[in-house]
């Protein structure tokens, strides 16, 4: 495989979670409505009022410093709803303590997070952050106190956990995750990092409609078909590059990997495996599920006490502009052998090769 490419460089995007260099010698849906009941709502917090003043302060931090991770549309919620966000359990005393997270969703940029930490805290023994609080990568200095105060309270047995897709790709998160708890769980949802990089600059475009072309953006020399690997949007997909970082730290055993594909496809199937993954009763299955047309997309069940949205916002889901399907192959055959280098070290196939198309 081609040699670790160079750190992002500005093309005129929103700025990116700062990146490191490579490793050297690496080529490479929850309403806790009526005191725990019915959990099962897309863009519900678990947060108490007063817990919503912290998260949102992170948030606003957050959109202040770059909008390239965003759950836009979840954001503009909490915003607008402030402290009501827990609807129905508004006034249910909130009871447990704050912990630090036992598990981390930790990536990848636009693999399908949100979808994974809105269907995993239907669950009731999970509870989790719905802003991502950016703690290992741009809030550190702010201290493990900060970190802890961010999250929800939890009854013994619980699983606190936030998602920030930008860990993935920080040279210094693991680390420093480790530091805090080496027996953490980390979840990464990969996705074919073709279409992964297209919806990343899908994204962007809809925040910066002036900004060049995907096909200007992804190469070097377009002529010598050099692709321009310290693109973040091409770069955050060289995931066997990424993992190497991780595997210093973590064993294989304690990272789970879900396909993004798969979470659309068959989201109970990846649901079950997640569940095992934290030692969780099978809670979320295939009842909690249905394929909305409309959306195209898997959406959560309705739950019965409540008329929250089922399904995940116009952020998620948007269509991808069309793509020189010239340029598509030419991507296809860079990413391959870091496909094949990820799926030696995770012992996973995801199959991206065999994908005909990439949306
Ligand atoms: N159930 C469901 N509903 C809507 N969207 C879904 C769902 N499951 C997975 N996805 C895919 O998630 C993609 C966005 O990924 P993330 O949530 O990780 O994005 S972000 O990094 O937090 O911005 C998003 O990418 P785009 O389709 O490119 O917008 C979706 O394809």
């Amino acid at each position: 495989p081609p040699a670790p490419p160079p750190d992002n460089a500005s093309r005129g995007e929103p700025p990116e979670p700062p990146e490191q260099p490579a490793t050297p010698g690496v080529d490479g849906w929850g309403l806790a409505s009526g005191g725990g009941g019915a959990r099962d709502a897309w863009f519900r917090t678990s947060l108490a009022p007063s817990e919503m003043i912290t998260a949102q302060s992170a948030l606003l931090e957050r959109e202040a410093q770059e909008s390239s991770t965003t759950d836009e549309e979840l954001a503009g919620r909490r915003a607008a709803n402030g402290s009501s966000e827990r609807g129905g359990a508004a006034s249910t005393p909130d009871y447990g303590e704050k912990k630090l997270p036992q598990a981390l969703i930790i990536g990848v940029k636009k693999g399908g997070t949100r979808a994974l930490l809105e269907a995993i805290r239907v669950h009731p023994d999970v509870r989790a952050v719905g802003v991502e609080p950016h703690f290992f990568d741009r809030n550190y200095e702010k201290g493990l106190e900060w970190y802890r105060n961010v999250m929800p309270k939890t009854l013994d047995g619980q699983i606190t956990m936030e998602k920030t897709p930008s860990y993935f790709v920080t040279n210094e998160a693991p680390k420093r995750i480790h530091s805090m708890a080496k027996d953490i769980k980390l979840i990464v949802v990969v996705r074919n990092p073709v279409t992964r990089a297209i919806s990343d600059y899908t994204q962007t475009l809809s925040k910066k409609p002036e900004i060049p072309t995907f096909e200007v953006l992804a190469f070097k020399n377009r002529t010598l078909g050099l692709i321009d690997a310290s693109w973040s949007a091409i770069r955050i997909g060289i995931y066997a590059l990424h993992l190497e970082n991780w595997l210093q730290y973590f064993p294989l055993s304690q990272i789970l990997f879900v396909s993004g594909e798969r979470l659309i496809v068959d989201p109970a199937g990846e649901m079950a495996k997640v569940q095992d993954f934290l030692g969780l009763k099978r809670v979320v299955t295939d009842k909690h599920f249905y394929f909305n047309k409309t959306k195209g997309f898997p959406c959560l069940k309705k739950p019965e006490d409540s008329s929250a949205p089922r399904c995940l916002g116009k952020s998620k889901g948007r269509t991808h502009p069309r793509i020189d399907p010239d340029v598509i192959h030419r991507l296809r055959k860079f990413y391959k052998p870091f496909n094949m280098m990820f799926y030696q070290m995770t012992g996973q196939d995801f199959q991206w090769e065999k994908e005909e198309s990439d949306k």
